[in-house]
């Protein structure tokens, strides 16, 4: 269930690819000859007429790549137009530019060639991969913007764009486009399908990779022998892990079967339906004990509770305070209640060494919450914080103190930003400034002090140099300083170990998943998992797994509610 596929930066990827070179085995002209056949393969199986292809290069081995789809694609009948960048290129994608030179011209790469030809079946984006390291400017950016639609015809693009390893001008360790806002803005490059090469890179995951790239498909171009790699559950940290291999990423994301990170997929869908032997047990499961919030405040909590119940926490109870209890008395009847009003009464039921596992936050309020993480953190368990405790930790840094490797932090981008400022500052891009009222224009001092921020905008714009920070490298800080597990939640949630592994889970494909309530549910599945005995990292892993799943189980009109009871058809599942 657990399967998924190794991440490399781009970083990490120029280091494979060197090592490769220097070892003899395989030159750079081979790599990329392998990788434009790869991408003319893939366009070949989606467009089966050969039919007109315009293929735009840019300065570098992107653009090399370009040049060798471009010739066969021709060698396959295709007619072929190629435009490309003055620049000279290195000498693999010197040679790629050569060998095309012997089958037809190249045409400048501006946007008045591009528009003096016809319609295209088929628009080949060879001009920036992984080695970006600015905003495009000039006819470059306005070439881009163009296929990105500011011609009026974004679909028309969309439909035809195949890019060579990403959108060209997206920042692959971030999924940001240095030099346009965080947001999503009007003309970002969006392909119908991505090749990219050996490995996902985490901007083809993060922000906004998925919708650009559309359709991604990883190309084998041999290798393997090369990467670092782990002999099975653990990443180094130097690595990363995505998973699932396939089924995350919307529209689909193919990875060669070499490619699949080699967990134990079946054991642990055995595991988590309860098959192994040995298992037979309440108090195997472990138990969770899940704190709630004053009156009228205990549906967080609840539905935190009933999806530890669900994902087999073999007993969980629910502790809010005293006189609360009486609201808590419905179902389900298989959770167990307790008062608890404070830390004395926590302590007393944490002598029990069975309570393995605890979570608070969700509808807690945060003057418990504060009143509370003392001896819950102090108890040395596994702990879910969530919702108000983060809160209740961002105020107060000697509970930051007290974290340790056996939680899991699980805040959404504000939450986050409460606790960590400084890292989330550094995700912010520069924010274009506020429009200016009606009256702006008959004003000479208010119009000249826009026309000035206006103009320190776009230039901090484009100062923006790649890498990026990514919300990759935000959780990875983040964990690394409060020594805990730290889950950064959103359409591409990253989970982050204070020893630096890591895991990204995309799931674009079920925005009916931002609902109130999916976040307890989440906290709530994770504190079983814990329960069940799983490490912090895994059980952060696995439950955005099958929360993301049981999301996608139930479809559009989902509420929080839904979810726990979604969870026994997610488990029966085949392969899940
Ligand atoms: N190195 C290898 O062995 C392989 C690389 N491959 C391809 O090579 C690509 C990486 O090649 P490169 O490292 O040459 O990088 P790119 O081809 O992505 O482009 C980098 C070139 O553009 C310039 N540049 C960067 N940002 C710019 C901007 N905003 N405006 C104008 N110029 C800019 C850089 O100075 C550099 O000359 C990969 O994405 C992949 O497509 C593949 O052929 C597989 C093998
Ligand atoms: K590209």
């Amino acid at each position: 269930m657990l399967h998924g596929t190794e991440i490399l930066t781009t970083a990490q990827m120029r280091a494979i690819e060197s090592a490769a070179m220097a070892s003899g085995q395989v030159t750079g002209a081979e790599l990329m000859e392998r990788a434009g056949r790869a991408v003319a393969g893939q366009i070949r199986l989606r467009w089966a007429r050969p039919g007109l292809v315009a293929v735009l290069c840019g300065p570098g081995n992107n653009g090399g790549d370009g040049y060798v789809v471009a010739r066969l694609l021709h060698q396959a009948g295709w007619q072929v137009r190629v435009l490309g960048m003055e620049n000279r290129p290195g000498p693999d994608a010197a040679r790629m530019k050569a060998e095309w030179q012997a089958l037809g011209p190249v045409l400048p790469l501006t946007q008045d060639a591009l528009r003096a030809g016809p319609d295209a079946d088929v628009y080949v984006d060879a001009v920036f991969g992984t080695g970006l390291t600015r905003p495009p400017e000039g006819e470059i950016a306005a070439i881009l913007d163009y296929l990105g639609g500011s011609g009026g015809d974004w679909a028309f693009f969309r439909e035809r764009l195949v890019a060579v390893d990403c959108p060209s001008g997206l920042c692959l360790d971030s999924g940001a486009f240095p030099g346009r806002p965080r947001e999503p803005g009007d003309f970002d490059l969006r392909a119908r399908l991505t090749v990219a090469f050996d490995s996902p890179k985490p901007g083809h995951l993060l922000e906004r990779g998925p919708e650009c790239c559309g359709e991604l498909v990883i190309a084998d171009i041999g290798l393997a022998a090369w990467r670092i790699r782990q002999p099975n559950e653990g990443a180094t940290p130097s690595s990363i892990t995505r998973f699932p291999a396939v089924e995350a990423l919307w529209p689909g994301f193919a990875v060669p079967d070499s490619r699949r990170y080699p967990m134990a997929a079946r054991r642990q869908a055995s595991w988590l339906r309860k098959q192994e032997a040995g298992s037979g047990h309440k108090f195997s499961h472990g138990h969770a004990l899940i704190v709630a919030g004053g009156p009228a405040r205990g549906g967080a909590a609840r539905l935190s509770a009933r999806a530890a119940l669900r994902i087999g926490a073999g007993l969980v109870t629910l502790a809010p305070p005293a006189e609360a209890l009486p609201e808590h008395a419905g179902p389900p009847d298989a959770l167990m209640r307790r008062g608890v009003d404070d830390p004395a009464a926590l302590r007393d039921m944490l002598a029990d060494p069975r309570v393995n596992a605890l979570c608070i936050g969700p509808g807690c309020g945060v003057e418990r919450a504060a009143a509370l993480l003392p001896a819950i953190l102090g108890a040395g368990r596994a702990t879910v914080l969530d919702a108000d405790a983060l809160t209740a930790l961002s105020r107060d840094p000697g509970l930051m103190a007290l974290l340790h490797e056996n939680c899991v932090l699980t805040p959404h981008a504000g939450e986050f930003g409460r606790v960590f400022p400084d890292l989330a500052e550094r995700l912010e891009h520069p924010r274009p400034p506020a429009a200016g009222g009606r009256d702006q224009a008959s004003d000479p001092a208010r119009m000249a002090r826009r026309l000035a921020e206006l103009a320190a905008y776009r230039e901090a714009l484009a100062k923006m140099r790649g890498p990026l920070y990514s919300r990759l490298d935000a959780a990875r800080d983040a964990a690394a300083r409060c020594g805990a597990v730290v889950l950064l939640k959103g359409p591409d949630t990253v989970i982050a170990a204070p020893d630096g592994r890591a895991r990204i889970h995309s799931a674009f494909d079920v925005p009916w998943l931002a609902t109130a309530g999916a976040g307890d549910v989440l906290a709530g599945i994770i504190a079983g998992l814990l329960a069940r005995g799983l490490p912090a990292l895994d059980a952060a892993s696995l439950g955005t797994l099958v929360h993301a799943r049981a999301a996608r189980h139930v479809g559009p009109g989902l509420i929080a509610d839904d979810l726990p009871e979604a969870l026994p058809a997610v488990l029966r599942r085949p392969g899940g």
